[in-house]
């Protein structure tokens, strides 16, 4: 297995970059949004969800973003703070600036669906100035979340970041993350999404992700096996592709495949499960234990997650996640 390598001397483990949003989850559930009075506020957009389960998980976490300056900014850091993450490095954008929010409907456990409101949010506002080589060099691995490319100059911002995680031997995750409400188009999705995936350690995303890098047009009818060669010709070591309830194949770039099932749930919602899925993969990867083992407890904390309301506060511990396992079985195909 080809092994990533995490310098134990770094005091930080894991960054998160980009997005740091509000979810408003409906309460009245199985019903359209249309019909849909309350909804309960969580912190959220992906690399704020993913970083949140790692500091659940008890790594040594931080976030490099902008907040809006206003009182749901304050809510985003504050929760950041009571989790243990590390929020010197976020930024209260000084622009008038608003928090992105993403209104979740839940018409049944497999009709869920997204609506964000995206205008003039503070994440995309993160510039190039912000990123500090100083804490990056301090830090094990960072997280880049697609979406954080979408404009200027958090694009920017995005490759500034990745110039030091490269020059300082930190470990890249790539999450495709698609969101198409901040893209002009598809093209320009695939043009930068690309430019990442290059030079990236570990790149994962749902199958029509991935299709979009390749020009597909988000088809869902790309091949796995050529879809981890293009990426393997480049940087990375491992390619994950998520496939929902059918699991996920990783790919390691010394020809290994691993078919990782999924664990039984009472799923009241699918959304949250690609990032509490890459929460508990990356803290196995991190741990030094095997793909399969890595996949495993990643599966396991979906499944807690997809049976819940929310998806950061949901995110569980590591003996949480266990019990899954231990209850029914290793899972493993
Ligand atoms: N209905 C389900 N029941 C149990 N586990 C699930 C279910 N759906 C997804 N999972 C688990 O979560 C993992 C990631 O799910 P998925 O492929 O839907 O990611 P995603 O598309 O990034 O999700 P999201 O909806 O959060 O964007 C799967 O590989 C599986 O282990
Ligand atoms: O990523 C977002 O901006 C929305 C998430 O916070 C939401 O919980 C979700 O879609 C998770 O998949």
């Amino acid at each position: 297995m080809p092994m990533l390598t995490f310098d134990v001397t770094r005091p930080i483990d894991f960054i998160g970059v980009g997005r740091l949003c509000i979810d408003l989850n409906a309460n009245e559930i199985h019903r359209p949004m249309e019909e849909t009075r309350t909804f309960t506020k969580y912190v959220g957009g992906s690399p704020a969800n993913i970083t949140i389960a790692l500091a659940r998980l008890g790594l040594k976490t931080g976030f490099i973003g902008r907040v809006a300056n206003d009182q749901h900014g304050r809510f985003i850091v504050n929760y950041l703070e009571e989790r243990g993450i590390d929020t010197s490095n976020v930024i209260t954008d000084p622009s008038g600036s608003v928090t992105g929010l993403a209104f979740t409907e839940i018409k049944s456990p497999t009709e869920c669906s997204i609506l964000m409101y995206r205008d003039n949010v503070a994440d995309l506002k993160l510039e190039p100035g912000d990123v500090s080589e100083e804490y990056i060099r301090r830090s094990k691995s960072i997280l880049i979340s697609g979406t954080a490319l979408a404009r200027s100059p958090s694009r920017e911002a995005v490759f500034v970041a990745l110039e030091y995680a490269r020059k300082h031997n930190v470990v890249v995750f790539f999450d495709i993350d698609y969101r198409p409400w901040t893209w002009t188009s598809e093209a320009e999705t695939g043009v930068y999404c690309r430019l990442v995936a290059e030079k990236s350690d570990v790149i994962l995303g749902g199958r029509e992700e991935f299709d979009l890098l390749e020009d597909l047009h988000g088809t869902g009818q790309g091949n796995d096996r050529e879809t981890a060669d293009m990426w393997f010709a480049h940087r990375a070591k491992i390619v994950l592709v998520k496939h929902g309830g059918d699991g996920s194949t990783a790919f390691t770039s010394d020809g290994q495949i691993y078919k990782g099932t999924t664990f039984p749930a009472n799923v009241v919602k699918t959304f949250g499960a690609g990032d509490s899925f890459a929460g508990g993969f990356i803290y196995g990867l991190m741990n030094g234990w095997s793909i399969a083992r890595s996949q495993q407890f990643g599966a396991a904390s979906a499944s807690i997650v997809v049976s819940s309301h929310s998806s950061s506060e949901a995110m569980p511990t590591a003996d949480e996640i266990q019990a899954v396992i231990d209850k029914y079985g290793q899972r493993e195909s």
